[in-house]
């Protein structure tokens, strides 16, 4: 080809544009055949479609611009999967505007402003997952403005966060196509929102899956944390509270036990645990520089109804159902920690969390801002085989059980919360027994997947107070 063109004095030019590279035609003197013409057209039109069909599959890696014209406010996203940038072009969220749009910022507005005297307004990341959206009822319902952004991927099945999202609308929160590493977007959300609080809880979760996707826990669990600390941090004016997702992985090899926040954490044993403690190191430093009020969550096991599929009593629930096997790590122990109980730590958390000191204009801070880290467990670890035991009782169906050594997949054998300090400083106290717990899992679990289940009766009880009411953010869920 470049010898053909150099026969016929044309000169051949590349230059970018749209991510694309096209190349141009420049005649050097003669005139260019109807031929040429035409074919210069074909593969104009041909090079036009590569870049929708390009654009329309990695709408990441286009520039800014693009995001910002996309008809969603879809982000850019470095951590999500294909499905999500399919959705993020195609379909629309909620706030169907452009962002930053006038109809964009009322849309965010309205979702964002409190109903009550003294309300908070919070930006929750991640509300599509399973906290995420159990914290925005939860918030919604006692008043608080909600604005939520998820970037929808598929690590587990987006139907399932789709569904959420649903429920989310229902209750007049806006949930955002994004992703927290669009620096853009987050800038245009605090330009928009004065947000008291962010509740930041997207994040790539499961432990042993980071062996297999070791990137996308970086992406997310580093880089997008730093996007949101340095949106808080200096486009956010005030400063907003963080609290955020940590984890009890972070405890890792530590063998004291109830772990306790004072004790060890530099021994993670998996790549997942050591980005959560990373995103404690970075919380360091954002409190430390720009006065940022931070709190982190190290939650434990958490379960219940729109759970993760991804984690083991649902995906053993699923296997139960379907008479496949189920593989079990021998002697594993987790604080299985029921949703309701977990919110009301989040919420704790959010209403203690103290204010930031930081001024975005000025970049400097007035004094020290709170930095708190605290454990948001059950307090009474539980072996991994009990809980297959309640599920095959709830579900009437004995599991076809496969027990082996605990393989060296990122996994601990145990975890146990003490939760003294969260205690003492917001009343948390968890209060939901694994039995009623997954009583309620199942519940949801058998209507959401409409299965034809008689759900085993509880047991007579002598203590009534473990199985306590649903509070909203469950009964909203079943
Ligand atoms: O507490 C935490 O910090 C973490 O809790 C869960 O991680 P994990 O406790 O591993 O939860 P599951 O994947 O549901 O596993 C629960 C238990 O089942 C065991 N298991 C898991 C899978 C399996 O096939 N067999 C099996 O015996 C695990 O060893 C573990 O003891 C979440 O997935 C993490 O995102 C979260 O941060």
């Amino acid at each position: 080809m470049p010898s053909d063109a150099a026969a016929k004095g044309v000169k051949l030019e590349r230059y970018a544009s749209g991510g694309a590279l096209l190349l141009r035609r420049v005649a050097s003197g003669k005139f260019v055949s109807a031929s040429s013409h035409l074919l210069f057209r074909a593969t104009v039109l041909a090079t036009l479609a590569l870049v929708f069909l390009f654009a329309l599959h990695y709408p990441s890696l286009l520039s800014r611009s693009f995001s910002l014209a996309s008809a969603d406010g879809a982000s850019s996203s470095s951590s999500s999967a294909p499905s999500r940038s399919h959705r993020s072009l195609l379909a629309s969220s909620s706030a169907a505007a452009t962002y930053g749009s006038e109809r964009w910022q009322k849309e965010i507005r309205r979702s964002a402003k409190p109903r009550r005297d003294g309300g908070l307004s919070v930006l929750v990341t991640g509300a599509g997952g399973f906290v995420g959206a159990h914290c925005s009822l939860a918030l919604k319902a006692r008043g608080d403005g909600v604005v939520g952004l998820d970037n929808f991927n598929s690590y587990y099945d987006p139907a399932l966060k789709r569904g959420r999202q649903a429920l989310l609308a229902d209750r007049g929160v806006v949930v955002l196509d994004a992703d927290i590493n669009d620096a853009l977007l987050l800038e245009k959300l605090f330009e928009a929102v004065p947000f008291t609080h962010v509740l930041h809880l997207a994040a790539q979760a499961g432990v042993r899956y980071a062996m297999e996707a070791p990137q996308t826990y970086v992406a997310s669990n580093v880089a997008g944390l730093v996007s949101v600390f340095e949106a808080a941090a200096k486009h956010a004016d005030p400063q907003p509270a963080v609290v955020w997702a940590s984890s009890s992985s972070v405890y890792g090899l530590n063998t004291d036990a109830p772990f306790s926040e004072d004790h060890r954490t530099d021994r993670p044993a998996s790549l997942y645990a050591a980005t959560k403690k990373a995103g404690e190191a970075i919380a360091h430093a954002y409190n430390h520089i720009y006065g940022l009020s931070i709190t982190g969550l190290r939650f434990f096991t958490v379960y219940g109804p729109w759970g993760r599929p991804d984690m083991a009593y649902f995906s053993f629930a699923r296997s139960i159902v379907a008479g496949e096997p189920i593989t079990l790590y021998a002697d594993a122990r987790r604080d299985f920690t029921y949703i309701d109980d977990v919110v009301k730590g989040c919420v704790g958390a959010l209403d203690t969390a103290g204010r930031s000191t930081g001024s975005a204009r000025s970049g400097k801070k007035s004094g020290p801002a709170p930095l708190r880290v605290y454990n948001l467990g059950n307090t009474s670890p539980v072996p991994v085989t009990r809980m297959v035991a309640i599920l095959e009782k709830l579900l009437g169906k004995k599991a076809n059980k496969r027990i082996i050594a605990m393989p060296s997949n990122g996994d601990v054998p145990f975890t146990h919360a003490n939760v003294s300090h969260a205690a003492h400083d917001f009343g948390y106290r968890p209060t939901t027994s694994l039995d009623a717990g997954l009583r309620h899992f199942v519940d949801w679990f058998v209507q959401y997947y409409k299965l034809d289940i008689k759900i085993a009766k509880p047991a007579a009880s002598k203590k009534p107070a473990a199985t306590k009411k649903k509070t909203s953010a469950t009964s909203a869920s079943s």
